[in-house]
């Protein structure tokens, strides 16, 4: 299960519902009165239960054959969720591949390292207009025609379910497609064929990460007192109104590595928005990792600005692994467990942050599989949305990303060129 430790908050919860219930009632309702109004982009909340989209995702799967490699084109929500579950869950039985990025060199040197007969291409993007997306699956295809017979069995789209280039680009040329259904934002829709498709040629248990995601909206409908997002948006919430702008996600987990950074965008593009009344609201969420920032960032967050709220991811288990006897080493705990010191240095950070005047709480998986990261995950969204409505903004759509994608077209319109 995912669990929620505040030993260390500084505040009691407990009172913190009891005085903030009518507001955080008020903000599910809100949400869900608006479930299955068109345009509303409340769509994430039922991927979960699209066993249909995963038959279809498993039964391509099977019918490919010659795949060693995928590469994952796509940025944004496009990526980062396919990416996060994938360092998670992978188990390489096919070597997936993002490419998120417009820089040459490592894009070369990836066309240069695969076979094109060994390649699937999935291209994804929501909009199907998107630059950096478009230009890199413009040079994967270039190099699919020229490396392979049947080019059109190395591509697979995902994309908007019937509107935008992309769609009309796989109706012509006839390819397998998936589809981004149209209420699901890309930042949600990890649990779309985005997500989906390269987990099931990596090996994940996806009707585990489904389940798990499951889970997290049955405990989402829960009654305020068992209600772990309703509970974890209120202490977004009462960061915010404390004036800490900054709320750190840490995973102490090397397989969940890529998790704050789709956290970052799912919390960011959410929330830091213009609110009814035109006023700027959000907090900036900021990606860490345990134990290593305990041996960078942590400095800040001790000795730092007091403007922070801090969250731990931490695995309660995991396979044993001792520290054996040191060759000579000095006394290197022999006979503790690996998870003992995974466990007693998040336990440690949590306490020594708190001392320092920070807002800290622990998130416990039970274990990092695709159950528990598809629980935090859609716990994750539950939270944004909830806070969508306590902070009076759409948590679903981002105007604020359209300018700088226009002036990036004009200057390429004119030369590019770093001026
Ligand atoms: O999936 P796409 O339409 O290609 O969009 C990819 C990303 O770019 C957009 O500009 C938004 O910032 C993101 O929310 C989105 O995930």
């Amino acid at each position: 299960m995912i669990g929620l430790c505040t030993d260390h908050l500084g505040l009691d919860l407990d009172r913190a519902l009891g005085e903030w219930e009518g507001a955080l009632e008020a903000a599910r309702a809100g949400l869900l009165a608006r479930k299955g109004v068109p345009g509303s982009f409340l769509g994430w909340m039922d991927l979960p239960e699209d066993t249909e989209t995963l038959r279809a995702v498993r039964r391509y799967r099977e019918g490919v054959d010659f795949a060693e490699d995928l590469v994952h084109i796509g940025i944004g929500g496009s990526s980062l969720g396919a990416l996060a579950l994938e360092e998670a869950l992978g188990e390489g039985r096919v070597r997936v591949h993002p490419v998120d990025h417009v820089e040459p060199t490592p894009l070369k040197r990836l066309l240069d390292r695969l076979d094109p007969r060994r390649t699937l291409v999935h291209v994804v993007s929501k909009s199907g207009t998107t630059l950096e997306t478009l230009s890199a699956f413009a040079l994967f295809l270039d190099w699919l025609k020229k490396g392979t017979p049947d080019w059109r069995r190395h591509v697979v789209v995902t994309t908007d379910p019937s509107r935008g280039p992309l769609r009309r680009f796989a109706q012509e040329e006839g390819l397998a497609s998936f589809s981004i259904p149209e209420e699901v934002g890309g930042r949600y829709s990890v649990l779309s064929p985005v997500g989906l498709l390269p987990l099931a040629f990596s090996g994940a248990d996806l009707e585990a990460l489904l389940s798990g995601a499951r889970m997290a909206n049955e405990v989402a409908r829960r009654p305020l007192g068992e209600n772990l997002p309703l509970k974890t948006a209120l202490l977004q919430h009462l960061a915010w109104l404390e004036g800490r702008g900054i709320t750190v996600f840490m995973a102490y987990s090397a397989r969940m590595r890529h998790v704050p950074a789709w956290f970052v965008q799912l919390h960011d593009e959410s929330l830091g928005k213009r609110d009814r009344e035109g006023r700027r609201v959000g907090t900036t969420a900021l990606p860490a990792l345990g134990p290593q920032d305990q041996h960078a960032q942590v400095q800040l967050f001790r000795e730092g600005p007091l403007d922070k709220l801090i969250v731990l991811a931490l695995p309660l288990q995991d396979e044993p692994l001792v520290i054996p006897e040191g060759p000579g080493l000095p006394g290197f705990l022999p006979g503790r467990t690996f998870l003992d010191v995974l466990q007693a240095e998040a336990l440690a950070t949590e306490e020594a942050l708190a001392q320092a005047g920070q807002r800290v709480y622990t998130l416990t998986l039970d274990r990092v599989d695709a159950y528990h990261l598809g629980w935090l995950l859609q716990h994750l969204m539950w939270q944004t949305a909830f806070l969508g409505e306590l902070w009076g903004v759409n948590a679903f759509d981002q105007p604020g990303v359209e300018l700088g994608k226009r002036l990036a077209l004009e200057r390429l319109e004119k030369d590019g060129r770093f001026q």
